[in-house]
């Protein structure tokens, strides 16, 4: 384990499974340091990602508090970006409100952890989660937008939280999540989920529709009511939108050396 401020020797957590040449995923912890934050102090530590043996690159980060390491039942919140709430307030959305809820929580309830993933709109990205925000300003709900835009429901890739709690050694988790689909993900990579933390916001006037759309869509367990059932109405990877053409983000404007595609030409 590296102290504050330390620059650790570079270590590579390549996946448990069958060895593939390349490995379909490999996460490289590079350092740890300590933050302190209007939430208190946490460590965080980054790593460095890569999926589709090597093509994809992100960096997951770590926000700790305590010494789970080694430990079974931690309190693990695994939050994927959302710069429109956390970075600009948007309050189209539950992200930021969510990401304070695990920051106070592991904070009270240390240790614990929370894995921020650079997986911006379930995984489409921030330009695509914007032209989906401006077709859902037409009427479409979160799901719908993602679709017609030719898009998946929901792309996001979790082989890094695996290697990360391996990284880290703590032996299983509860999830902080109202998503049953994430649980489920979790559990087919090998992570062993012992149990679940709701992590519900308050609705407000401007992500009430949304909310409902998680959970009438998505299958999100956003009230009591609600049952760990899925009826399979959300699909993760594939859907039946018609994929955009890419004829439709063609045209564009000289910009220096590059070149500014603009949709509306
Ligand atoms: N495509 C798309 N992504 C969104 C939208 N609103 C928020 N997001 C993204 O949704 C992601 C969070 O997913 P959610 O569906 O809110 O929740 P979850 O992570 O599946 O489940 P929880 O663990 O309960 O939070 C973040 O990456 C946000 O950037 C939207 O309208 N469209």
């Amino acid at each position: 384990m590296q102290g504050l401020g330390s620059t650790a020797p570079k270590q590579r957590l390549e996946a448990d499974a069958a060895p593939q040449e390349p490995p379909f995923d490999c996460t490289e912890f590079v350092a740890e340091t300590l933050l302190p934050t209007v939430s208190g102090k946490y460590r965080l530590r980054g790593y460095r990602h890569t999926f589709d043996g090597g093509r994809t690159y992100t960096e997951p980060s770590c926000i700790i508090t305590g010494r789970p390491e080694g430990l079974e039942n931690v309190p693990v919140r695994v939050h994927d970006a959302c710069f429109t709430s956390e970075v600009l307030g948007s309050l189209k959305c539950d992200c930021a409100g969510q990401l304070q809820m695990a920051m106070g929580y592991i904070q009270e309830k240390s240790p614990g952890v929370i894995i921020y993933l650079q997986q911006e709109g379930r995984g489409i990205g921030l330009a695509n989660k914007i032209a989906a925000y401006a077709l859902q300003e037409e009427g479409l709900d979160t799901v719908d937008a993602n679709r017609a835009l030719g898009l998946p429901d929901d792309c996001r890739e979790y082989s890094s939280v695996r290697n990360i709690l391996s990284d880290l050694d703590i032996k299983s988790i509860r999830l902080m999540t109202n998503n049953p689909r994430k649980i489920q993900v979790l559990e087919e990579l090998g992570v062993d989920v012992r149990g679940r933390i709701p992590c519900i916001v308050e609705s407000q006037e401007l992500n009430v529709g949304y909310l409902a759309t998680k959970q009438a869509r998505m299958q999100h367990w956003l009230s009591e009511s609600d049952t760990d059932s899925l009826d399979g109405s959300f699909c993760y990877w594939n859907h039946d939108g018609e994929p955009l053409l890419p004829s439709a983000a063609q045209g564009g404007k000289s910009s220096g050396n590059g070149r500014l595609i603009s949709r509306a030409d």
